[in-house]
């Protein structure tokens, strides 16, 4: 089971190494924690990964950065394809597949976002996943260390996460496409996360908003540890 923190531009560094010393206070057991924070906040720590990267060593990319930055802090871990990227910074599914196909190349662990609009949404599963099926494309579905997120549009931010229904149904078919861990994201709460962690083929969540407080996220992990699935 996974339970990750997607920070988004929230957090300073020294907010984020306050943040990381109170989690560790208590014992994971066997959930994988990870912690996505702002680039100004990374440093080396097992729990953190990185919320995009170029996919270059380094070079004349103005404003991103690359392997070599990454690496000084021996980041293995990073999100691709987050719906913000996708949507706000107007990332082309043919970028996303060159940042997977760079960082698979390097051995990091990716979390590869998917995710539906709520106009495809209401059309129904059938749609849904041919719409997720656009977002795969270019990417290893086989890769040993790829965890999907998906993570609905609709429901990011929002406060309204889908339905367990939803969640169901689109986790068994994204499950078909492949056997990584599935992650669910989109307005994961306290309230919500023990059904949505219940359900079959979530292999844990992605947290944006409710992760940014520290105490709110341990409980989110004290919750996937009696879980134990
Ligand atoms: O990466 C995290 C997701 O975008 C979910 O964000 P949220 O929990 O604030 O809805």
């Amino acid at each position: 089971m996974i339970v990750a923190a997607n920070f988004k531009m929230h957090k300073t560094r020294k907010e984020t190494k306050e943040y990381l010393k109170k989690l560790k206070s208590i014992n994971f057991e066997d959930i994988k924690v990870r912690v996505f924070p702002p680039f100004t906040a990374l440093f080396e720590d097992e729990l953190i990964g990185a919320q995009n990267g170029y996919p270059a060593i380094n070079g004349a990319y103005t404003g991103e950065i690359g392997l070599e930055q990454l690496k000084e802090f021996n980041i293995n871990k990073i999100l691709i394809g987050h719906s913000e990227r996708r949507n706000i910074l107007n990332e082309s599914q043919e970028f996303i597949a060159k940042k997977f196909e760079f960082f698979k190349k390097e051995n990091f662990e990716i979390i590869y976002c998917i995710g539906e609009p709520l106009e495809i949404r209401k059309k129904g599963i059938k749609e849904v996943i041919k719409y997720l099926k656009t977002q795969l494309i270019g990417i290893d579905l086989n890769y040993q260390k790829l965890i999907i997120a998906y993570e609905p549009v609709w429901a990011i931010g929002t406060g309204v996460s889908a339905s367990i229904e939803e969640i169901k149904e689109t986790h068994y078919e994204i499950r078909k496409l492949t056997n990584r861990p599935i992650l669910y994201g989109g307005s994961v709460k306290l309230n919500n996360i023990e059904e949505i962690l219940k359900v079959e083929n979530v292999d844990g969540v992605l947290v944006g908003s409710a992760s940014l407080d520290v105490k709110t996220f341990k409980q989110m992990i004290q919750i996937a540890k009696e879980i134990k699935k």
